[in-house]
């Protein structure tokens, strides 16, 4: 399975994401400039965290009117999977792929800590490596990730069963205690704490594991010996 890590000015996780997916979890991995990309020999594309255009206008706003993300719709309307984390689901909101925004913290602050997260749905190609209802540690990292959506979009959410992971106490704000929400059709995926950088015990959490796991068994061909 290959994957791409998407690399904006200013993104700054691409470096976790693909030490995630090609040193911890053994699979093909490349870093692709955002405009040096044909993203057809892709099987998955990771948007990472960071600060893409230095945050201007609003998080993601500048990166989703690139050209790669017009790729990113083709590949995602063909079904293949999509994963943004941080920044990289403020991209997608911003481009329609997926719903809501990500608004300022409520405390106007950037956090940087490790929260608990409530796998609320273990049924996604995303999470099944997950067990519903499990505790989860991830590291987040963001000045905007207050998840708004309004009341008839957050009920179509609900009623698909696109909540993904909830906060366990809410850092930022975020309706519903929302951390990450998936597409209706279940392979777009987003979500503001980085399960990239909890693959390491060492450094506090390998819980982001089985994240890539349950996209490598859902999408992917071959299982790396260490994985
Ligand atoms: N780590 C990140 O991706 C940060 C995202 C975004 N720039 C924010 O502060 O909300």
């Amino acid at each position: 399975m290959k994957f791409a890590v998407i690399v904006f000015p200013g993104s700054n996780c691409d470096r976790d994401m693909y030490h995630a997916v090609k040193e911890v979890m053994g699979m093909d991995a490349d870093l692709v400039w955002y405009q040096h990309s044909n993203l057809e020999d892709y099987d998955a594309i990771l948007l990472p965290g960071g600060f893409s255009y230095g945050d201007y206008l609003r998080s993601g706003a500048v990166a989703s009117a690139s050209e790669v993300v017009q790729q990113i719709k083709e590949h995602a309307a063909k079904g293949k999977p999509v994963l943004g984390v941080c920044n990289g689901f403020q991209v997608l909101t911003e481009s329609g792929l997926l719903p809501g925004a990500l608004m300022r913290n409520k405390n106007l602050s950037f956090m940087c800590h490790h929260e608990t997260l409530v796998v609320e749905n273990d049924q996604t190609a995303f999470t099944s490596s997950y067990e519903q209802g499990e505790t989860v540690r991830f590291p987040i990292a963001h000045g905007e990730g207050n998840y708004f959506c309004d009341q008839e979009t957050l009920g179509e959410l609900k009623a698909n069963e696109q909540i993904v992971f909830t906060y366990q106490n809410n850092p930022n704000g975020s309706v519903a205690d929302i951390a990450g929400i998936v597409n209706k059709e279940g392979n777009v995926f987003g979500m503001m704490p980085h399960p990239e950088r909890a693959m390491e015990k060492l450094l506090g959490s390998d819980d982001g594991r089985k994240l890539f796991q349950s996209m490598i068994k859902n999408w992917g061909y071959t299982y790396a010996a260490n994985v």
